[in-house]
């Protein structure tokens, strides 16, 4: 369970979260979207522990958050591959790094690779890869570290429209398939209600509203009706203000 009490974050003068309180279930999946400069990535950045100085308190699973947590994965926009790395070898360094035995690795990352179809890529280097595929090798390099919570930062945002709709359900079959608790950042009303449990709307560094999707974990949810209504009841809450009388 992640709980967050009172939490403020500024840099300097720049007020960048005020006053958040929210608990967050274990397992469970939690969207944050709001408009450009709302605080959503300073905010999944405090619960990754990268940030310092932070007044109020962040407790994951039991533990006061004062630094980054081996348990937490943080996935970027960018991938954040190392170019000189081959594929295999990025997946693997965490795992280097923790000092697992050299055999177990190569089979975890084996297992990895066939799980994310990435085998036939393995021994190519990042930017013989598309975007789509980078991306698929930063889950990889996360997930083979046996995290419990998954922080996701506009990991579509660069992406075509159908390998956007990919990485999602990839995202989608992961979670059904390894439980832990992910917190996706995102600029899409159509991904915040496709893998959002809860979806929070942020404005101005607080969070506006908290919508819940009762269709969250259905693989088919795009073809239905009930998803349009939704993304509509999450655009409404993007763009209108608090004192707007049909929101209340
Ligand atoms: N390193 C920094 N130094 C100073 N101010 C910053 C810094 N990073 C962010 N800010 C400010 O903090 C506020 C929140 O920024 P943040 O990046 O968290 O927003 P965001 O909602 O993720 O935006 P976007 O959707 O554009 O990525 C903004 O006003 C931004 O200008």
């Amino acid at each position: 369970m992640i709980q967050i009490n009172n939490l403020n974050y500024s840099y300097g003068q720049e007020e960048a979260l005020k006053n958040i309180n929210l608990t967050i279930p274990e397992n469970s999946s939690y969207a944050v979207i709001g408009e450009s400069g709302c605080g959503k990535t300073t905010l999944l950045y405090t619960l990754a522990g990268l940030l310092h100085y932070i007044e109020g308190e962040i407790i994951i699973n039991d533990e006061v958050i004062n630094g980054v947590r081996k348990e937490t994965g943080i996935i970027l926009q960018d991938s954040g591959l190392l170019p000189w790395k081959r594929v295999s070898e990025n997946i693997s360094l965490g795992l280097k790094a923790r000092n697992i035995d050299k055999y177990n690795i190569k089979d975890i990352v084996n297992n990895t690779l066939r799980e994310l179809n990435l085998l036939q890529h393995k021994n190519k280097y990042p930017n013989e890869l598309s975007g789509g595929q980078k991306q698929r090798v930063a889950i990889a390099r996360t997930l083979v570290m046996d995290i419990d919570t998954l922080l996701l930062d506009e990991v579509t945002s660069s992406l075509d429209a159908i390998t956007k709709e990919k990485i999602q359900d990839l995202i989608l079959k992961l979670y059904h398939e390894n439980p832990m608790t992910i917190i996706l950042v995102t600029h899409s009303i159509e991904e915040a209600v496709f893998l959002g449990q809860k979806i929070i709307v942020m404005e101005k560094g607080s969070i506006k509203k908290i919508i819940n999707n009762p269709y969250f974990g259905d693989k088919d949810i795009r073809d239905k009706e009930e998803y349009y209504i939704l993304c509509n009841e999450v655009r409404k809450w993007l763009y209108k203000g608090d004192n707007d009388e049909s929101l209340k």
